[in-house]
Protein backbone atom coordinates (compact mmCIF):
# COMPACT_ATOMS: atom_id res chain seq x y z
CA UNK A 1 0.00 0.00 0.00
CA UNK A 2 1.27 3.41 -0.95
CA UNK A 3 0.32 6.50 1.06
CA UNK A 4 0.15 9.54 -0.80
CA UNK A 5 1.08 13.20 0.58
CA UNK A 6 -3.14 13.87 0.96
CA UNK A 7 -4.04 10.12 2.00
CA UNK A 8 -1.59 11.47 5.38
CA UNK A 9 -4.46 13.49 6.86
CA UNK A 10 -6.21 10.11 7.15
CA UNK A 11 -3.94 9.30 9.93
CA UNK A 12 -4.82 11.00 13.43
CA UNK A 13 -2.05 13.44 14.07
CA UNK A 14 -1.47 14.53 17.44
CA UNK A 15 0.62 17.21 18.54
CA UNK A 16 1.02 17.08 22.70
CA UNK A 17 3.20 16.33 25.41
CA UNK A 18 4.36 12.62 26.01
CA UNK A 19 2.98 11.88 28.54
CA UNK A 20 5.68 9.06 30.40
CA UNK A 21 7.43 9.09 33.77
CA UNK A 22 10.92 9.98 32.14
CA UNK A 23 9.22 13.21 30.17
CA UNK A 24 6.88 13.86 33.26
CA UNK A 25 10.45 14.53 35.06
CA UNK A 26 11.88 16.00 32.24
CA UNK A 27 8.89 18.28 31.37
CA UNK A 28 9.33 20.13 34.76
CA UNK A 29 11.86 22.00 33.46
CA UNK A 30 11.92 21.83 29.69
CA UNK A 31 8.51 20.27 27.77
CA UNK A 32 8.97 17.97 24.96
CA UNK A 33 6.89 18.57 22.36
CA UNK A 34 5.84 16.35 19.69
CA UNK A 35 3.74 15.14 16.15
CA UNK A 36 2.59 11.85 16.20
CA UNK A 37 1.52 10.01 13.14
CA UNK A 38 -0.57 6.35 13.37
CA UNK A 39 -1.06 6.46 17.26
CA UNK A 40 -2.06 2.78 17.12
CA UNK A 41 1.02 1.64 14.75
CA UNK A 42 3.00 -1.74 16.45
CA UNK A 43 6.50 -0.04 16.76
CA UNK A 44 7.48 2.92 18.03
CA UNK A 45 9.89 5.28 16.02
CA UNK A 46 11.11 8.56 17.31
CA UNK A 47 12.57 11.00 15.05
CA UNK A 48 14.76 13.88 16.88
CA UNK A 49 13.34 16.25 14.37
CA UNK A 50 10.93 17.24 12.21
CA UNK A 51 12.75 15.97 8.68
CA UNK A 52 12.17 17.11 4.88
CA UNK A 53 9.13 15.31 2.80
CA UNK A 54 6.77 12.74 4.18
CA UNK A 55 7.77 9.64 2.00
CA UNK A 56 9.91 8.98 5.34
CA UNK A 57 7.10 9.16 7.43
CA UNK A 58 4.74 7.06 4.56
CA UNK A 59 7.48 4.13 4.69
CA UNK A 60 7.46 4.08 8.71
CA UNK A 61 3.37 4.09 8.61
CA UNK A 62 2.79 1.55 6.15
CA UNK A 63 4.81 -1.04 8.24
CA UNK A 64 2.81 -0.38 11.31
CA UNK A 65 5.27 2.27 12.74
CA UNK A 66 3.67 5.22 15.37
CA UNK A 67 5.97 7.84 14.42
CA UNK A 68 6.74 10.69 16.93
CA UNK A 69 8.67 13.55 15.64
CA UNK A 70 10.33 15.71 18.16
CA UNK A 71 8.80 19.70 17.22
CA UNK A 72 10.40 20.93 20.45
CA UNK A 73 11.92 24.72 19.28
CA UNK A 74 15.34 24.35 20.38
CA UNK A 75 18.07 23.07 17.77
CA UNK A 76 20.54 20.84 19.47
CA UNK A 77 18.66 18.48 21.66
CA UNK A 78 20.86 17.72 24.86
CA UNK A 79 20.94 13.41 25.72
CA UNK A 80 18.45 14.75 28.22
CA UNK A 81 15.80 15.79 25.98
CA UNK A 82 16.69 12.63 23.93
CA UNK A 83 16.53 10.16 26.68
CA UNK A 84 12.79 11.88 27.87
CA UNK A 85 11.95 11.81 23.91
CA UNK A 86 12.89 7.55 24.48
CA UNK A 87 11.02 7.29 27.02
CA UNK A 88 10.13 3.75 28.48
CA UNK A 89 9.60 2.01 25.12
CA UNK A 90 10.49 2.89 22.06
CA UNK A 91 12.02 0.74 18.77
CA UNK A 92 14.07 3.12 16.86
CA UNK A 93 15.57 6.69 17.05
CA UNK A 94 16.39 8.37 13.93
CA UNK A 95 18.53 11.42 14.83
CA UNK A 96 20.55 14.14 13.96
CA UNK A 97 24.78 14.58 13.89
CA UNK A 98 24.16 17.75 16.57
CA UNK A 99 23.55 15.34 18.97
CA UNK A 100 25.96 13.16 21.26
CA UNK A 101 24.90 9.48 20.81
CA UNK A 102 27.24 7.52 23.21
CA UNK A 103 26.74 5.51 25.90
CA UNK A 104 24.40 7.19 27.77
CA UNK A 105 21.73 7.41 24.88
CA UNK A 106 22.17 3.60 23.50
CA UNK A 107 21.94 2.11 27.10
CA UNK A 108 18.54 4.57 27.58
CA UNK A 109 17.66 3.12 24.07
CA UNK A 110 18.73 -0.46 24.37
CA UNK A 111 16.36 -0.28 28.03
CA UNK A 112 13.59 1.10 25.89
CA UNK A 113 13.81 -2.30 24.43
CA UNK A 114 15.08 -0.17 20.87
CA UNK A 115 17.71 -1.91 18.90
CA UNK A 116 17.67 0.72 15.99
CA UNK A 117 19.04 3.95 15.41
CA UNK A 118 20.12 6.11 12.41
CA UNK A 119 21.23 9.19 11.26
CA UNK A 120 20.36 11.67 9.29
CA UNK A 121 23.87 12.03 7.49
CA UNK A 122 26.64 10.16 6.19
CA UNK A 123 29.03 11.47 8.94
CA UNK A 124 28.33 9.62 11.94
CA UNK A 125 31.91 11.17 14.23
CA UNK A 126 28.75 12.25 16.86
CA UNK A 127 28.07 8.40 17.59
CA UNK A 128 30.16 5.95 19.63
CA UNK A 129 29.78 2.95 17.79
CA UNK A 130 31.57 0.69 20.25
CA UNK A 131 28.97 1.71 22.37
CA UNK A 132 26.31 0.89 20.32
CA UNK A 133 27.65 -2.45 19.63
CA UNK A 134 27.61 -2.65 23.51
CA UNK A 135 24.22 -3.10 23.47
CA UNK A 136 23.21 -4.33 20.02
CA UNK A 137 21.79 -1.07 18.35
CA UNK A 138 22.53 -1.17 14.73
CA UNK A 139 23.51 2.30 13.21
CA UNK A 140 22.90 4.01 9.81
CA UNK A 141 24.02 6.66 8.15
CA UNK A 142 22.56 8.06 4.52
CA UNK A 143 25.62 7.70 1.92
CA UNK A 144 25.29 8.01 -1.54
CA UNK A 145 21.80 10.31 -2.02
CA UNK A 146 24.05 13.32 -0.49
CA UNK A 147 27.22 13.00 -2.96
CA UNK A 148 26.85 15.64 -5.85
CA UNK A 149 24.58 17.76 -3.94
CA UNK A 150 27.85 18.46 -1.15
CA UNK A 151 30.39 18.49 -4.23
CA UNK A 152 28.30 21.19 -5.88
CA UNK A 153 28.42 23.14 -2.46
CA UNK A 154 32.47 22.41 -2.42
CA UNK A 155 32.38 23.56 -6.33
CA UNK A 156 30.55 27.06 -5.74
CA UNK A 157 32.78 27.74 -2.60
CA UNK A 158 35.54 27.32 -4.58
CA UNK A 159 34.54 29.23 -7.63
CA UNK A 160 32.74 32.20 -4.87
CA UNK A 161 36.74 32.02 -3.21
CA UNK A 162 38.36 32.48 -6.47
CA UNK A 163 35.90 35.19 -8.17
CA UNK A 164 35.41 36.88 -4.64
CA UNK A 165 31.56 36.62 -4.88
CA UNK A 166 30.92 37.05 -1.90
CA UNK A 167 33.03 40.44 -1.36
CA UNK A 168 32.04 42.14 -4.60
CA UNK A 169 28.00 41.49 -3.71
CA UNK A 170 28.57 43.28 0.08
CA UNK A 171 30.75 46.09 -2.11
CA UNK A 172 27.85 46.29 -4.61
CA UNK A 173 25.16 46.06 -2.26
CA UNK A 174 27.00 48.69 0.42
CA UNK A 175 26.50 51.63 -2.92
CA UNK A 176 30.20 51.46 -3.05
CA UNK A 177 30.68 50.28 -7.17
CA UNK A 178 31.16 53.78 -9.13
CA UNK A 179 32.58 52.23 -12.25
CA UNK A 180 34.53 49.61 -13.85
CA UNK A 181 37.95 49.41 -12.87
CA UNK A 182 41.24 47.28 -13.76
CA UNK A 183 41.71 46.27 -10.37
CA UNK A 184 38.46 45.25 -9.19
CA UNK A 185 37.68 42.48 -7.31
CA UNK A 186 40.43 40.19 -9.49
CA UNK A 187 40.54 36.46 -8.66
CA UNK A 188 41.88 33.72 -9.59
CA UNK A 189 41.61 31.77 -12.89
CA UNK A 190 40.50 28.17 -12.12
CA UNK A 191 41.28 26.17 -15.68
CA UNK A 192 44.71 24.71 -15.85
CA UNK A 193 45.46 25.57 -12.33
CA UNK A 194 45.54 22.16 -10.28
CA UNK A 195 42.86 20.83 -7.61
CA UNK A 196 43.59 18.95 -4.75
CA UNK A 197 41.62 16.45 -3.58
CA UNK A 198 41.92 15.05 0.46
CA UNK A 199 39.89 12.47 1.10
CA UNK A 200 38.90 10.82 -2.35
CA UNK A 201 36.25 9.20 -1.19
CA UNK A 202 32.33 9.08 -2.85
CA UNK A 203 32.61 13.34 -2.12
CA UNK A 204 35.96 13.87 -3.22
CA UNK A 205 36.15 12.00 -6.30
CA UNK A 206 32.69 13.92 -7.49
CA UNK A 207 34.02 16.96 -6.91
CA UNK A 208 37.10 16.10 -8.25
CA UNK A 209 35.47 15.33 -11.17
CA UNK A 210 33.76 18.26 -11.51
CA UNK A 211 36.39 20.47 -10.88
CA UNK A 212 38.43 18.51 -13.88
CA UNK A 213 35.41 18.32 -16.52
CA UNK A 214 33.76 22.21 -15.73
CA UNK A 215 37.43 23.85 -15.37
CA UNK A 216 39.92 21.67 -17.25
CA UNK A 217 41.61 21.68 -13.53
CA UNK A 218 44.96 19.16 -12.75
CA UNK A 219 44.26 16.79 -10.18
CA UNK A 220 46.75 15.93 -7.54
CA UNK A 221 44.67 13.52 -4.74
CA UNK A 222 45.42 12.10 -1.12
CA UNK A 223 43.72 9.05 0.16
CA UNK A 224 44.49 6.18 2.41
CA UNK A 225 42.84 4.20 -0.68
CA UNK A 226 43.80 4.37 -4.67
CA UNK A 227 40.70 6.00 -6.33
CA UNK A 228 40.85 3.81 -9.76
CA UNK A 229 37.48 5.34 -11.07
CA UNK A 230 38.33 8.55 -10.89
CA UNK A 231 42.17 8.08 -12.42
CA UNK A 232 39.92 6.65 -15.16
CA UNK A 233 38.18 9.52 -15.35
CA UNK A 234 40.45 11.92 -15.67
CA UNK A 235 42.47 9.84 -18.05
CA UNK A 236 39.96 9.36 -20.33
CA UNK A 237 38.92 13.07 -20.12
CA UNK A 238 42.45 14.27 -20.73
CA UNK A 239 42.39 11.44 -23.96
CA UNK A 240 39.05 13.22 -24.86
CA UNK A 241 40.64 16.84 -24.49
CA UNK A 242 43.68 15.86 -26.45
CA UNK A 243 41.66 14.28 -29.25
CA UNK A 244 39.86 17.30 -29.56
CA UNK A 245 43.27 19.74 -29.99
CA UNK A 246 42.85 20.77 -26.42
CA UNK A 247 45.31 20.94 -23.27
CA UNK A 248 44.95 17.42 -21.81
CA UNK A 249 44.38 17.08 -17.99
CA UNK A 250 46.56 15.40 -15.80
CA UNK A 251 45.85 12.97 -12.12
CA UNK A 252 48.01 12.20 -9.98
CA UNK A 253 47.96 10.27 -6.85
CA UNK A 254 50.06 12.10 -3.76
CA UNK A 255 52.37 9.98 -1.74
CA UNK A 256 51.61 12.15 1.34
CA UNK A 257 49.22 14.78 2.34
CA UNK A 258 52.06 17.41 1.90
CA UNK A 259 52.16 17.02 -1.17
CA UNK A 260 48.76 17.88 -2.33
CA UNK A 261 49.17 21.25 0.23
CA UNK A 262 52.56 22.35 -1.71
CA UNK A 263 51.23 21.75 -5.09
CA UNK A 264 47.32 22.67 -5.58
CA UNK A 265 46.06 25.81 -6.34
CA UNK A 266 42.73 24.74 -4.97
CA UNK A 267 42.40 22.01 -2.11
CA UNK A 268 39.07 20.90 -1.30
CA UNK A 269 39.00 18.30 2.39
CA UNK A 270 36.22 15.39 1.84
CA UNK A 271 38.21 13.09 4.60
CA UNK A 272 36.04 11.17 7.48
CA UNK A 273 36.27 13.09 11.13
CA UNK A 274 38.36 10.72 13.14
CA UNK A 275 41.17 10.94 15.58
CA UNK A 276 43.58 10.48 11.77
CA UNK A 277 42.02 13.53 10.24
CA UNK A 278 41.60 15.30 13.96
CA UNK A 279 43.34 18.87 13.04
CA UNK A 280 44.96 17.47 9.49
CA UNK A 281 45.57 21.21 8.23
CA UNK A 282 46.86 22.69 10.98
CA UNK A 283 49.33 25.48 11.47
CA UNK A 284 52.49 23.87 9.79
CA UNK A 285 50.64 22.49 7.04
CA UNK A 286 48.53 26.04 6.11
CA UNK A 287 52.29 27.28 5.83
CA UNK A 288 53.01 24.85 3.25
CA UNK A 289 50.49 25.92 1.27
CA UNK A 290 50.73 27.95 -1.85
CA UNK A 291 50.41 32.20 -0.69
CA UNK A 292 47.25 32.82 -3.32
CA UNK A 293 46.08 29.13 -2.41
CA UNK A 294 42.10 28.29 -1.78
CA UNK A 295 41.26 26.17 1.03
CA UNK A 296 37.79 24.23 1.05
CA UNK A 297 35.82 22.41 3.81
CA UNK A 298 32.71 20.55 3.55
CA UNK A 299 33.56 18.03 6.05
CA UNK A 300 33.64 18.28 9.47
CA UNK A 301 34.94 21.38 11.29
CA UNK A 302 37.52 20.06 13.25
CA UNK A 303 39.16 18.70 10.37
CA UNK A 304 41.31 22.54 10.29
CA UNK A 305 42.71 23.64 13.32
CA UNK A 306 40.47 27.46 13.31
CA UNK A 307 42.57 29.06 15.52
CA UNK A 308 45.59 28.71 13.13
CA UNK A 309 43.23 29.31 10.10
CA UNK A 310 42.30 32.63 11.63
CA UNK A 311 45.96 33.62 11.96
CA UNK A 312 46.79 32.40 8.47
CA UNK A 313 44.01 34.27 7.06
CA UNK A 314 44.86 37.51 9.00
CA UNK A 315 48.93 36.58 7.80
CA UNK A 316 47.86 36.22 4.45
CA UNK A 317 45.31 38.49 2.96
CA UNK A 318 45.61 36.67 -0.60
CA UNK A 319 45.03 33.22 0.61
CA UNK A 320 41.44 32.33 0.55
CA UNK A 321 38.85 29.86 2.47
CA UNK A 322 34.98 28.74 1.78
CA UNK A 323 33.66 26.26 4.87
CA UNK A 324 30.79 24.69 5.65
CA UNK A 325 31.63 23.13 8.61
CA UNK A 326 33.35 24.65 11.87
CA UNK A 327 35.61 23.11 14.65
CA UNK A 328 33.13 24.46 17.89
CA UNK A 329 29.42 24.36 15.58
CA UNK A 330 27.27 26.39 15.69
CA UNK A 331 30.49 28.84 17.28
CA UNK A 332 33.52 29.79 14.82
CA UNK A 333 36.37 30.95 16.56
CA UNK A 334 37.14 34.67 17.42
CA UNK A 335 38.19 36.84 14.17
CA UNK A 336 37.20 34.42 11.68
CA UNK A 337 33.63 36.06 11.30
CA UNK A 338 35.96 39.94 10.24
CA UNK A 339 37.68 38.16 8.07
CA UNK A 340 37.09 38.78 3.99
CA UNK A 341 39.10 36.45 2.71
CA UNK A 342 36.88 33.67 4.29
CA UNK A 343 33.30 32.66 3.08
CA UNK A 344 31.51 31.17 5.77
CA UNK A 345 28.28 29.01 5.12
CA UNK A 346 26.56 26.93 7.62
CA UNK A 347 26.63 23.84 7.05
CA UNK A 348 24.24 23.28 4.23
CA UNK A 349 26.50 20.91 1.86
CA UNK A 350 23.64 18.51 1.33
CA UNK A 351 20.89 21.01 1.76
CA UNK A 352 19.25 20.19 -1.64
CA UNK A 353 15.35 19.22 -1.66
CA UNK A 354 16.32 16.21 -3.93
CA UNK A 355 18.79 15.32 -1.20
CA UNK A 356 17.36 15.93 2.12
CA UNK A 357 14.23 14.15 1.55
CA UNK A 358 16.52 10.96 -0.12
CA UNK A 359 18.47 11.01 3.32
CA UNK A 360 15.20 10.88 5.54
CA UNK A 361 13.58 8.18 3.66
CA UNK A 362 17.83 5.95 3.72
CA UNK A 363 17.26 7.39 7.75
CA UNK A 364 13.62 6.09 8.22
CA UNK A 365 14.60 2.82 6.11
CA UNK A 366 17.63 1.48 7.92
CA UNK A 367 15.51 2.21 11.41
CA UNK A 368 12.54 -0.08 9.74
CA UNK A 369 14.72 -2.72 8.11
CA UNK A 370 16.08 -3.37 11.91
CA UNK A 371 13.01 -3.42 13.51
CA UNK A 372 11.59 -5.70 10.93
CA UNK A 373 14.74 -7.82 10.73
CA UNK A 374 15.39 -6.93 7.26
CA UNK A 375 18.77 -7.72 6.02
CA UNK A 376 21.36 -4.82 5.18
CA UNK A 377 21.66 -3.58 1.74
CA UNK A 378 24.68 -5.15 0.35
CA UNK A 379 25.90 -1.67 -1.08
CA UNK A 380 25.64 1.07 0.55
CA UNK A 381 27.21 3.25 -2.11
CA UNK A 382 24.16 1.99 -4.52
CA UNK A 383 21.40 3.23 -2.78
CA UNK A 384 19.18 4.42 -5.52
CA UNK A 385 16.30 1.71 -5.34
CA UNK A 386 15.68 3.32 -2.14
CA UNK A 387 14.71 6.62 -3.49
CA UNK A 388 12.75 5.89 -5.93
CA UNK A 389 8.88 6.76 -5.00
CA UNK A 390 7.13 5.54 -7.88
CA UNK A 391 8.24 2.06 -6.09
CA UNK A 392 8.34 0.41 -2.79
CA UNK A 393 11.90 0.34 -1.15
CA UNK A 394 13.53 -3.15 -1.14
CA UNK A 395 13.22 -4.86 1.96
CA UNK A 396 16.68 -3.99 3.59
CA UNK A 397 18.38 -1.65 5.66
CA UNK A 398 20.13 0.87 3.71
CA UNK A 399 23.09 1.45 4.93
CA UNK A 400 24.63 0.00 8.77
CA UNK A 401 27.86 1.03 9.41
CA UNK A 402 28.36 -1.59 12.24
CA UNK A 403 26.78 -4.94 10.33
CA UNK A 404 29.46 -6.79 10.78
CA UNK A 405 30.09 -6.20 14.13
CA UNK A 406 26.78 -7.15 14.90
CA UNK A 407 26.34 -9.71 12.79
CA UNK A 408 23.56 -8.65 10.72
CA UNK A 409 22.55 -10.93 7.73
CA UNK A 410 23.49 -8.89 3.83
CA UNK A 411 20.77 -8.35 1.29
CA UNK A 412 21.59 -11.04 -1.66
CA UNK A 413 19.38 -8.70 -4.04
N1 LIG B 1 29.23 19.48 5.07
C1 LIG B 1 28.28 18.59 4.90
O1 LIG B 1 27.09 18.89 4.95
C2 LIG B 1 28.64 17.19 4.62
C3 LIG B 1 27.81 16.43 3.78
C4 LIG B 1 28.15 15.11 3.55
C5 LIG B 1 29.30 14.58 4.11
N2 LIG B 1 30.08 15.35 4.91
C6 LIG B 1 31.31 14.79 5.48
O2 LIG B 1 32.09 14.24 4.42
C7 LIG B 1 32.63 13.01 4.84
C8 LIG B 1 32.95 12.15 3.65
O3 LIG B 1 31.76 11.64 3.07
P1 LIG B 1 31.85 10.54 1.89
O4 LIG B 1 30.47 10.09 1.62
O5 LIG B 1 32.66 11.06 0.76
O6 LIG B 1 32.66 9.40 2.65
P2 LIG B 1 33.65 8.34 2.04
O7 LIG B 1 33.83 7.34 3.11
O8 LIG B 1 33.19 7.90 0.71
O9 LIG B 1 35.01 9.17 1.83
C9 LIG B 1 35.89 9.48 2.85
C10 LIG B 1 37.30 9.26 2.32
O10 LIG B 1 38.23 9.75 3.28
C11 LIG B 1 39.34 8.89 3.24
N3 LIG B 1 40.14 9.04 4.44
C12 LIG B 1 39.90 8.53 5.68
N4 LIG B 1 40.89 8.86 6.52
C13 LIG B 1 41.77 9.60 5.78
C14 LIG B 1 43.01 10.23 6.08
N5 LIG B 1 43.55 10.15 7.31
N6 LIG B 1 43.63 10.91 5.11
C15 LIG B 1 43.09 10.97 3.87
N7 LIG B 1 41.94 10.38 3.52
C16 LIG B 1 41.28 9.71 4.47
C17 LIG B 1 38.71 7.51 3.09
O11 LIG B 1 39.67 6.56 2.63
C18 LIG B 1 37.63 7.78 2.08
O12 LIG B 1 38.03 7.58 0.75
C19 LIG B 1 31.58 12.44 5.80
O13 LIG B 1 32.15 11.53 6.71
C20 LIG B 1 31.04 13.68 6.49
O14 LIG B 1 31.75 13.92 7.67
C21 LIG B 1 29.77 16.63 5.19
O1 LIG C 1 27.50 14.06 7.23
C1 LIG C 1 26.55 14.59 6.65
O2 LIG C 1 25.71 13.94 6.01
C2 LIG C 1 26.41 16.08 6.67
O3 LIG C 1 27.24 16.74 7.49
C3 LIG C 1 25.02 16.60 6.64
O4 LIG C 1 24.51 16.26 5.41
Amino acid sequence: MHINKTEHLKFERLRFFLPTPELLLASMAKPVSIEVWNPSGKYRVVSTKPMPGTRWIDLLVQQDCRVEICTQKKTILSVEDIIALIGDKCDGVIGQLTEDWGETLFSALSRAGGRAFSNMAVGYNNVDVNAANKYGVAVGNTPGVLTETTAELAASLSLSAARRIVEADEFMRAGLYDGWLPHLFVGNLLRGQTVGVIGAGRIGSAYARMMVEGFKMNLIYYDLYQATRLEKFVTAYGQFLKASGEQPVTWKRAASMDEVLREADVISLHPILDKTTYHLVNKERLSMMKKEAILINCSRGPVIDEVALVAHLKENPMFRVGLDVFEDEPYMKPGLAEMKNAIVVPHIASASKWTREGMATLAALNVLGKIKGYPVWHDPNKVEPFLNENSLPPAASPSIVNAKALGLPVSKL
